[in-house]
């Protein structure tokens, strides 16, 4: 970098299959839900971000809405261009001189990314005129926005429970030594809660409910020394078709999410299984960070703990630690060049 490289402008991206969010001069400019709705025949856009979120389940045949990323990646990569755009044209509205100046981008991307989507994310960034696009790791941004010491020669895991995948990772030095991408999340759990409602209670129910089921009396456990008040849920009586209202408690909750739940923790012990005693003796000690949305279910960190026999340290903002880490990144490249996955320069 340049002795004028505190002139450029710096843009931290994380592009999550639930939020985008960005920063700019070390704030979050925006924190949007990643949906674009579409007008399918003129392919004007109606909507993005929050605008777009409220549309959802709630719109007309010529309109889509459109979630652009699946599990992490790019799914469809006309949308994500549109929105992207859209999100950084509503930065430039905000800060002029984002589109003045040249500007450099950091962007997060799950760890089993291939080597064609990592391409696809670039190219996208390549068209909003940044001069430098430097890709990282979801876990590692993480934890560096977690404030752990990811440079130090020493073992940390992470979890990070996003809405499309949970990414598994130990670091030391910088660099993961063992780590999975699983396709099971907060996106996981919406479904898991579709599924139960409809098949034990004959309710067929929205995504939007299921979200505000998830965080309303979503639980991991199914004990809680606090319980949250059953919930009153409506949807369409799979009987009868009138609409319907019921009851709903937390442990039934906790029931439909417990076999993906089940999953997370056994790729967490299989991840464990595989790594060096050294860095298995610091993990002894260190325990499990986890963050991302998803990490805010009741319980989980307290049945994830059970399951490793670790100690499981929930983060401060999970929704946030992944932009902070990466703008951290963004903001010192000299000092963690090392955790880059690549560098391109224009
Ligand atoms: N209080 C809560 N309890 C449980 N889950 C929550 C809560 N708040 C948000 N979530 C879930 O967190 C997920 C979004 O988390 P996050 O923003 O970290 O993911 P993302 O970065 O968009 O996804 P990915 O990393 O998979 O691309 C969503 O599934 C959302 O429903």
């Amino acid at each position: 970098m340049g002795f004028l490289d505190f002139l450029t402008d710096k843009i931290a991206i994380d592009l999550g299959t639930s939020n985008t969010l960005i920063t700019h001069k070390g704030k979050i400019a925006i924190n949007n839900p990643s949906i674009i709705t579409i007008n399918q025949i003129t392919g004007k856009i109606i909507a993005v971000g929050r605008e777009a979120g409220m549309m959802r389940g709630k719109i007309n045949k010529n309109i889509k809405t459109i979630y652009p990323f699946k599990n992490g990646v790019i799914s469809n990569f006309d949308a994500s261009e549109k929105m992207l755009k859209a999100f950084i044209k509503k930065l430039s509205s905000i800060n002029a001189s984002v589109f003045s100046t040249s500007y450099n981008m950091i962007i997060s991307i799950p760890c089993g990314s291939t080597e064609v989507e990592m391409r696809a994310v670039k190219e996208s960034a390549k068209r909003l005129n940044a001069k430098n696009v430097f890709l990282i790791h979801e876990p590692i941004a993480a934890a560096i926005g977690g404030g752990i010491d990811v440079l130090e020669p020493k073992g940390n895991m992470v979890v990070d429970i996003g809405g499309g995948t949970t990414e598994i990772a130990v670091i030391s030095l910088g660099k993961i030594i063992s780590g999975q991408s699983v396709k099971i999340a907060g996106n996981t759990f919406n479904e898991d809660i579709i599924q139960y409602i409809r098949e034990s209670r004959n309710l067929h129910i929205g995504e939007h409910m299921a979200e505000r089921i998830k965080i309303q009396i979503g639980a991991a456990v199914d004990y809680l020394e606090v319980p949250p008040k059953n919930m009153a849920v409506e949807g369409r009586d799979l009987l009868t078709g009138k609409p319907k209202q019921i009851s709903l408690s937390y442990t039934e909750v906790e029931k439909s999410l417990d076999k993906s739940i089940a999953q997370i923790e056994n790729s967490i012990l299989e991840t464990l299984s595989e790594i060096p005693p050294e860095i298995s003796a610091d993990i002894y000690n260190t325990g499990i960070y986890l963050t991302g949305g998803g990490s805010m279910l009741r319980g989980l960190d307290e049945r994830l703990s059970r399951a490793t026999d670790l100690p499981v340290h929930l983060g401060d903002k999970p929704l946030k630690s992944v932009v902070k880490g990466s703008d951290i990144v963004l903001k010192n490249l000299d000092k963690y060049s090392v955790v880059l996955v690549e560098k391109m320069r224009r």
